[in-house]
């Protein structure tokens, strides 16, 4: 799809603002990043080595909705490249590190698999405090699963700054859909998206499709802010430069290597 490698995916280490102007990337072909347009300010930050204490931090991920919407495969696709069939459900948390080399930095996403079934949601909600980064999946089959949303932000929220939370939304298992059924349901999920100022992406555990350019772009999205972040603490934004974070998609830039022997500069 042309885009250009310079984001890494490091090797597995254990088991494991909202953005201002986010809200507008609704198609995959959107979300695409390439090198030239990442931010100027984060790539000759990052050329000149000055992002601070970014490469030494986690930021952490945070994945919300209903039971047996596909959250823990949605990781796993990423994570582990592998796909379980079995439906078991999380109890409570579970989480997965992943390192990542952006223009040179270091960087690290901790994924945070969450339960989605009501009795162990207790449970799961005490570890939704800190998150970076909310991603609400329902089941692009299940029309309900879409309709609870709002209900999965309001209580990720209740735990975090919602004006500093990145969100996405993530509609699950597209292989089982049809073409047909899959626009109805997009069309939804793209207002929702819309009002919620959330990223949408559509995504298959099964086949892989879109599972980790969904990543990449997370961790791009959450590495800029981090960067910009950074830069504001440091003073050395320049006066009068205005930044949007993420209004245009396309100024953002992210991606990786799955493996190591997948490497391309
Ligand atoms: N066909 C298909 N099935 C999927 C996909 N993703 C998940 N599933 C299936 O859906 C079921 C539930 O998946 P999980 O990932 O365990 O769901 P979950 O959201 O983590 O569930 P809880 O932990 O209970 O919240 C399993 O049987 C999976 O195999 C997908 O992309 N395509």
């Amino acid at each position: 799809m042309g885009f250009q490698v310079n984001l890494h995916r490091a090797d597995r280490a254990g088991p494991g603002a909202r953005g201002a102007g986010l809200g507008s990337c609704f198609t995959k072909e959107a979300a695409v990043h390439t090198k030239g347009d990442f931010n100027n300010q984060v790539r000759t930050a990052c050329q000149e080595q000055r992002t601070g204490t970014v490469g030494f931090k986690i930021s952490k991920v945070i994945v919300v909705g209903d039971l047996a919407v596909g959250k823990t495969c949605l990781i796993n696709r990423f994570c582990k490249d592998t796909f379980d069939k079995n439906y078991k459900a999380t109890i409570g948390v579970d989480f997965e590190m992943e390192r990542f080399e952006v223009l040179g930095v270091p960087f690290s996403l901790q994924l945070w698999d969450t339960a989605g079934q009501e009795r162990f949601k207790c449970i799961a909600s005490t570890y939704y405090r800190g998150a970076q980064v909310v991603i609400i999946a329902f089941d692009v089959n299940d029309v309900a699963s879409l309709g609870h949303v709002r209900q999965w932000l309001e209580d990720a929220l209740k735990e975090n700054d919602p004006t500093a939370v990145q969100l996405f939304l993530v509609g699950t298992k597209k292989d089982l859909s049809s073409p047909a059924q899959y626009s109805r349901i997009e069309e939804d999920a793209i207002k929702i998206a819309s009002e919620i100022r959330a990223e949408y992406w559509a995504v298959s555990s099964l086949t892989g499709e879109n599972v980790r350019e969904f990543f990449f772009r997370v961790a791009s999205v959450a590495f800029e802010t981090n960067v910009l972040a950074e830069l504001e603490k440091s003073g050395s934004r320049q006066i009068g430069e205005v930044v949007r974070i993420g209004s245009n998609p396309s100024n953002l830039y992210a991606t990786s290597k799955k493996k190591q022997s997948a490497c391309c500069q």
